[in-house]
């Protein structure tokens, strides 16, 4: 799905456009001042729309996903409390140092033994663990048992991949009735939501018994409490106390942002850190930079924000591979892009991410190869050349979240670990789902490092 997108603007240039029955005609665009266009500059013009709130209802319901105008406005002003910098020097970045040697621990089990590890799997615990104590007050325990999946993950990620590609594909549901599909996606979107139920009813009862949580400064809230407590004040517009069902939806739109996204793509950048086409080197600097900059100690807030070359390396990695690899829009009033084509409302502006990563007219003539280095050099690419993270008021709330979190675990785990892929010559394919897992994991060997500064 993604390489034909890929081979289409290939074949047409940077805009192209598709009609089907049920979806309409479809505008696909790579290009940067377009969609600086529909996500910024006429940002009200286009929404997510029903289809969105549709077809990912089963998971997201009617979270910041796939709301859209004031139900939309109020939740992302809310979350936005727990991504300020003091949340992250007071607390946040010392959750991303624990779980880390959680998963340390771990692999110090099988160092040297010769044994295979699934990195990617790891990661999934590392950020769900991570991310279930600072935005849920609660560590999912994954990381204790990383080779066997707790019931809550399994039905998580089945329904990730089952769902993916329900918006786009005309007549997904009869053939996911056919297929059995919708009884497992109601099966598994069943039981995702009542663990989220009972998250939440498990936090009522402690605070019964102690109220003083209640009253305490928003910034130091955690993002269940945020939403728990909404209605409670008049800092947002839509002041009502949100149902049961809604703060489900909300629970379950940031695990998804907080857990997969991240973690797909640090698998990405340790497979295209450790394959033979990348050469020792770049593993090379990351360590140098590690060593410069930790000597030894752990990451802080400040010192994830000096690792520029880990940033790098993350950052390329997500060029290649964006966990979001194609997003749409649809017009609710009539537009005209930036060169004169009119988008008529109730049509969609498509785009993949994938493909603007891979595109030698935004990033030269070697697009398609892993290079870090190109990061180091001259001022940031805009938000729209690299649209990784999203561009405009529906940026990704959890970028700085996502980078500090990464260059955590990897400054971490290379300074203690080497690792070499079971087949470095493997060019792996990724799974279909919402975001962009590697199919079939990251098999890794793990090895000590020898002479690291590391206590
Ligand atoms: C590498 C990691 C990540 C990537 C590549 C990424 C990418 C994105 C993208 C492309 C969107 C727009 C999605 C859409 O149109 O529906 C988005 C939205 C969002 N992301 Fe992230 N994300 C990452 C990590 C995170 C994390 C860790 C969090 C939370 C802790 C987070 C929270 C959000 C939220 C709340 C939104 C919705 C924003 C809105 O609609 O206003 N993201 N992200």
């Amino acid at each position: 799905m993604l390489q034909s997108h890929v081979a289409n603007h290939a074949k047409y240039g940077k805009i192209y456009t598709t009609a089907a029955p049920g979806v309409g005609r479809q505008i696909h665009v790579i290009e940067p001042e377009i969609l600086d266009h529909v996500l910024r500059v006429n940002f009200w013009a286009y929404e997510k729309g029903p289809s969105a709130r549709i077809s990912l209802e089963p998971l997201v319901g009617a979270g910041i996903f796939s709301a859209d105008g004031e139900h939309w406005k109020w939740q992302r002003k809310l979350a936005s409390n727990i991504f300020s910098v003091k949340a992250f020097r007071l607390y946040t970045s010392e959750v991303f140092c624990r779980e880390a040697h959680t998963a340390i621990d771990y692999l110090n089990k099988h160092v040297d033994s010769g044994k295979v590890v699934d990195l990617q799997q790891l990661f999934h615990c590392f950020t769900l663990d991570s991310f279930g104590e600072i935005a849920f007050g609660q560590s999912f325990g994954c990381l204790k048992d990383p080779e066997h999946p707790t019931e809550f993950a399994t039905a998580f990620d089945r329904l990730t991949h089952l769902l993916a590609g329900r918006s786009v594909t005309p007549l997904w549901g009869i053939k996911a009735w056919l297929t059995g599909r919708s009884k497992q996606i109601a099966k598994d979107s069943k039981f995702v939501r009542q663990f989220a139920l009972n998250m939440i009813y498990e936090r009522r009862n402690s605070q019964a018994s102690s109220p003083a949580a209640k009253h305490q400064d928003p910034r130091q809230k955690d993002l269940l409490q945020l939403f728990m407590d909404m209605g409670d004040d008049d800092d947002v517009e839509e002041a009502a106390k949100l149902s049961d069902d809604m703060l489900v939806d909300s629970v379950l739109n940031f695990l998804i942002a907080g857990r997969d996204t991240t973690a797909q793509s640090l698998a990405w950048t340790f497979y295209l850190m450790h394959r033979t086409q990348a050469g020792p080197e770049i593993v090379q600097k990351l360590v140098k930079e590690t060593n410069d900059i930790l000597g030894g100690g752990e990451p802080t807030y400040e010192s994830t924000k000096k690792q520029k070359y880990a940033e790098a390396c993350f950052y390329e990695a997500l060029r290649l591979y964006p966990s979001v690899a194609r997003n749409s829009k649809v017009c609710v009033e009539d537009d005209v892009l930036p060169g004169g084509l009119k988008v008529y409302k109730g049509e969609r502006v498509a785009w993949s991410s994938y493909t603007m990563g891979r595109s030698t007219h935004i990033w030269g003539p070697d697009a398609n190869e892993y290079k870090p280095e190109r990061w180091m050099k001259g001022d940031k690419p805009s938000s729209t050349k690299f649209i990784a993270f999203h561009s405009g008021p529906r940026t990704c709330l959890g970028q700085q979240f996502a980078t500090i979190e990464a260059i955590t675990i990897m400054s971490m785990l290379i300074q203690h670990f080497t690792f070499e892929l079971v087949d470095p010559d493997h060019d792996p394919a990724y799974l279909p789902s919402l975001t962009l897992p590697i199919d079939g994991g990251l098999p890794v060997r793990v090895k000590r490092r020898e002479n690291t500064l590391a206590a």
